[in-house]
């Protein structure tokens, strides 16, 4: 019953079973192996354009590398207060580019709001050079609320971003769990909302540790390649990377993995509400966001359950732990398996019905 984090969860098999088939022979190094070129080749389908591709191996590089081929040490950029660029990085997007403030703006929901963006971009910035020039926006898709954004939400931010010069990043963590749950395109989603660089993340979604940089616009990827190179994330044996997105992005095999993940949320949450806990947030991923009574987590953590407790300023308005209530935050992946969910729910329910 562990539902700490997606991060748990190994790598499918089809994707271990390619690594090991890719481990024979040689291969060109540093990410000029087949693998990555199939990878490119097949991203550039997938997102319907001409795109750059810089694979690597976590997601605070991805993002942290995204952030900055948008944004000069001396510039900003606008995210969520809760965004895990701001929260959970340990800095790495400051110190990649070269010390750019992150400036955090809270939204309900864990989402960013087009009025907060265009008010602050709209507000006189003082006498230069002593502020920060806005440079660059971060949406989280699916966010850290476990919410997702609308191609319209993602188009109305990214146009308010363009008209003040900002470059749109994307950390796309878990950008296929949004994917499945809005049913729109992989495009509809990115650049035809105006997003210029997208952290694709596998990881979480069935890979053991791939993650791409992919960026639209081929003016935006200069020195990119440096970037990764100097920031220590140029593998030299690239088909580790390579091979895991190969088999990753066959047959559509990320999206069933999506689909999975997001279907054991569904099925968790709609047991929890059944025993009259209250889900805090909308379930549009793979993650929730629930009140437990006391009793009940002690409960479920006494029967070996892993899961965190959770604060977050995201709750919709009006939405607040009661009394004797704890707010945790419950993540499924694509091998979430149907009888952890069961499990989870008898000891749980075990305590409702106490
Ligand atoms: C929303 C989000 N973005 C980025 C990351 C960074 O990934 P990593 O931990 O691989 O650096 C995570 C990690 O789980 C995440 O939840
Ligand atoms: C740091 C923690 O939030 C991690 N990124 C996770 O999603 O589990």
């Amino acid at each position: 019953m562990n539902f700490a984090s997606d991060n748990v969860a190994g790598a499918s098999p089809r994707v271990m079973e390619a690594l090991v088939a890719a481990n024979a022979g040689s291969q060109r190094a540093y990410g000029a192996d087949d693998h990555t070129a199939r990878v490119e080749a097949r991203l550039k389908e997938i997102f319907e354009r001409d795109l750059s591709v810089f694979l690597v191996a976590t997601g605070t590089a991805a993002n942290a590398l995204a952030l900055a081929t948008l944004c000069p040490p001396w510039g900003a950029v606008l995210c969520h207060a809760e965004a895990h660029v701001a929260e959970d990085e340990c800095g790495a997007p400051e110190f990649f580019t070269g010390g750019a403030k992150l400036v955090g703006f809270p939204g309900r929901l864990g989402k960013l709001t087009a009025e907060e963006i265009a008010a602050h971009l709209a507000a006189p910035t003082g006498r230069p050079p002593h502020q920060v020039i806005p440079s660059a926006l971060s949406l989280t898709q699916a966010s850290e609320a476990g919410t997702v954004y609308t191609p319209d939400e993602i188009a109305t931010l990214a146009d308010i971003a363009r008209r003040h010069g900002l470059g749109v990043h994307m950390d796309g963590a878990r950008f296929a769990n949004a994917l499945v749950r809005l049913g729109v395109s992989p495009a509809d989603m990115t650049w035809r909302a105006g997003v210029d660089v997208l952290s694709f993340g596998a990881t979480k979604n069935g890979c053991l540790a791939a993650e791409a940089v992919i960026v639209f616009d081929r003016d935006k990827a200069a020195h990119l390649a440096q970037r990764r190179k100097r920031g220590g994330h140029l593998l030299s044996k690239g088909r580790l990377l390579g091979a895991q997105f190969d088999a990753y992005l066959a047959d559509g095999h990320w999206l069933d993995l999506a689909a999975r993940a997001n279907a054991a949320a569904d099925r968790l949450a709609a047991g929890l509400a059944r025993l009259g806990c209250r889900v805090a947030l909308p379930v549009e991923a793979n993650e929730i966001f629930v009140f437990l009574p006391q009793a009940m987590d002690e409960a479920l953590r006494a029967a070996g359950a892993l899961y965190h407790p959770w604060v977050t300023s995201s709750l919709p308005e009006g939405v607040a732990a009661g009394e004797g209530e704890v707010l945790v935050r419950l993540v499924t992946a694509f091998d979430t398996a149907e009888a952890a969910i069961d499990r989870f729910l008898a000891v749980a329910g075990g305590q409702a019905a106490a």
